[in-house]
């Protein structure tokens, strides 16, 4: 299996890329870049001889609406086909390592039949502001800028809206707000992939789309109809995300796949796409999102905090390699 760094770097580092003298080397990247990837420059051979330092600005790729202005930046959409496999805890953690890994980072929940984004990052205490244009002025959460259509009507309102009034909504959503100069905007897509997803995923200036899924084959199953949906718009699929992959026992240490085992890794490789990852059913993450306490912002340190930084780093390089190719 490729390295991190190979992954990054799968044509090495292009030379044009490094610039310094003396000892320092600085790595100039168009894509969001930071620790894991500054700790793995350090241990390969030739290059740990440097003193490296990243220098990350990211670049405003192309996306499906090429007419919009790039203002919210790259545009990442994150879907599942089926419900309650972690498609918002996943949105949540990914703009959050994004943002941990010097971008600057928002997130729209527009995941209509239940957002989770103001339990898993605090109510909004107060209707929002609007602009001298009358946009809605985002809420600030832990450094990123996020709205929600759950800050603006009661769930149970949203939750019986159909067709063309819920795709409606949640266009206005993203265009009525005043997003700052973001480097990326997270999506959280309502999950499936019926009428409400293809009409969002078509109107939207989307750059590329993460499909999350557990290693269940009811998931799997709805996981394809994803990827389906978005190879039918030539939406550039970033990778699939493997959630719930297995359980840890914090007493023994033992890990079991309650879920069933490679799922999600046989649907990438099948679909020839990345793995972005593989999360553990963790009670810590769970909490840590009920809690509005990121588990990412409290235990930086945690295994699993490694590994949502990696899978960010993931999504940011791959996003552009795939953009960059597929003009
Ligand atoms: N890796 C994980 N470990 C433990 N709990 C998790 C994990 N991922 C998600 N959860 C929990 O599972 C529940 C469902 O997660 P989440 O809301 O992110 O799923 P979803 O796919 O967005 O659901 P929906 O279909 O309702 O939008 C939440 O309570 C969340 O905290």
């Amino acid at each position: 299996m490729a390295t991190f760094f190979d992954r990054i770097f799968p044509n090495g580092i292009p030379n044009e890329w490094v610039t310094g003298s003396g000892n320092t080397r600085v790595l100039n990247v168009p894509f969001a870049a930071g620790e894991p990837l500054l700790t793995s420059l350090n241990e390969q051979g030739e290059l740990a001889g440097f003193e490296w330092e990243i220098n990350s600005q990211v670049e405003k790729l192309k996306n499906s609406q090429p007419d919009l202005p790039l203002t919210t930046g790259n545009v990442i959409v994150v879907s599942s086909g089926k419900g309650g496999v972690g498609k918002s805890s996943v949105s949540v953690n990914l703009a959050l390592a994004l943002s941990q890994l010097g971008a600057k980072v928002g997130l729209l929940d527009a995941d209509i039949y239940g957002p989770s984004i103001p339990t898993m990052l605090g109510k909004a205490h107060k209707e929002p502001e609007l602009t001298a244009n009358n946009k809605m002025v985002p809420m600030e959460r832990h450094g990123i800028y996020v709205h929600s259509l759950g800050y603006l009507v009661d769930e149970k309102d949203a939750t019986i809206w159909r067709g063309p009034m819920a795709s409606g909504a949640l266009q206005q959503l993203y265009k009525d707000t005043a997003w700052p100069n973001l480097d990326y905007l997270i999506v959280d897509m309502p999950p499936g992939t019926g009428d409400i997803q293809l009409t969002m995923a078509q109107k939207l200036p989307v750059t590329g789309a993460v499909v999350v899924t557990t290693p269940q084959s009811v998931a799997l199953r709805d996981a394809e109809k994803g990827i389906a949906m978005f190879n039918k718009l030539n939406i550039p699929m970033i990778g699939v995300l493997e959630n719930m992959s297995y359980y840890q026992c914090p007493s023994c240490g033992h890990e079991d796949p309650v879920f069933g085992e490679g799922g999600g890794v046989a649907i990438a490789e099948e679909n020839k796409l990345p793995v972005l990852g593989q999360w553990p059913l963790s009670t810590e993450l769970r909490d840590s999102l009920d809690g509005n306490e990121p588990l990412l912002l409290k235990q930086p340190e945690h295994k699993l905090s490694q590994l949502i930084l990696e899978s960010a780093q993931y999504v940011a390089a791959e996003l552009y390699y795939q953009r960059k190719n597929s003009l």
